[in-house]
């Protein structure tokens, strides 16, 4: 199965970098194409995967063609390359607010489209990618996809009009992450632990907490309440969140995101 990749900036080269970690394909069944020639240039030697002359090149070659350019980037890209593309190429789209509609009303109904969310994390294979196939897709050929999506994390096939919201709690989610991270470590910072060794500590400790509901499934509460001491030091820094309205600014946030994916996708 031969991969193409059009566009190798953040998300692009996470996909390409979780990938080739996975083994899940011979680097040479992988190309990528992008403007910036001295990023392809970096990333075809560090990872020996192909470097195509055009978005053109990649259309034509790919089984599967992923567009990770920016949303206001896609349709000048699928305008390019839409006569190249085989009946049997399947594309998949990683932008936010772009709509398996939009896309075929550039480049056919008759075409294999896929919309994912993916996240940065696929980097390292701890993705999360959420996907919503057009009518053209075979069964064996999902199970291709999933594959593909699995080899850099997991994914979960989503009705597409919840993808607004899907990347308000997951395509977006590691941003706010980084953000709680580096204000706890400034509270670490001002409470005089070093911040290199902060970071480090608050990282680990936010990897394991994830990993104990992914793996103990117990609900959020129930592993926050294991947590909190009665009369101790947890409830005390819980009360301050609370007055603080952590829990209703966050849901705020995930509704910001949402309507701006809806913006983006002119609803
Ligand atoms: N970043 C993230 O966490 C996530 C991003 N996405 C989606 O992924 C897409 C890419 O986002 P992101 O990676 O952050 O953006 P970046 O700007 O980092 O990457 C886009 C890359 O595409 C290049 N590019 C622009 N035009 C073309 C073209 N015609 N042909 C080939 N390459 C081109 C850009 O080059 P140049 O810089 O020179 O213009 C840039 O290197 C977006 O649609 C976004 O919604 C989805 C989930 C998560
Ligand atoms: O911020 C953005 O628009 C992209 C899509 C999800 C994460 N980054």
């Amino acid at each position: 199965m031969k991969l193409g990749i059009i566009g190798a900036g953040n998300m692009g080269s996470s996909i390409l970098k979780g990938v080739t970690a996975s083994n899940f394909l011979e680097n040479k069944n992988i190309a990528i194409f992008d403007l910036n020639k001295v990023k392809i240039e970096e990333l075809s030697k560090e990872y020996g995967v192909k470097k195509a002359e055009n978005e053109n090149e990649l259309a034509n070659k790919s089984d599967i063609l992923i567009v990770s350019v920016k949303p206001n980037i896609v349709p000048k890209v699928l305008d390019k390359i839409k006569d190249d593309l085989s009946e049997k190429t399947i594309v998949l789209s990683i932008a936010a607010g772009i709509s398996i509609d939009f896309i075929e009303n550039i480049i056919g109904t008759d075409k294999k489209v896929i919309r994912t969310m993916p996240n940065t994390p696929a980097q390292v294979m701890e993705g999360m990618t959420a996907v919503s196939f057009n009518q053209n897709i075979q069964e064996n050929e999902k199970t291709m996809i999933f594959k593909l999506l699995n080899s850099f994390g997991k994914s979960i096939e989503i009705d597409e009009k919840l993808m607004h919201a899907y990347t308000g709690i997951s395509g977006s989610l590691p941003a706010y992450v980084y953000v709680f991270i580096e204000a706890l470590a400034d509270g670490g910072v001002l409470e005089g632990m070093p911040r290199d060794k902060a970071y480090e500590i608050i990282a680990q400790t936010v990897l394991g907490s994830a990993k104990m509901m992914l793996e103990t499934k117990k609900h959020p509460g129930v592993l926050k309440d294991e947590v909190t001491s009665p009369g101790g030091t947890t409830i005390a820094a819980l009360k301050v969140l609370e007055d603080g309205k952590f829990r209703g600014t966050v849901m705020e946030a995930v509704k910001a995101c949402t309507e701006k994916s809806k913006e983006m996708a002119g609803e």
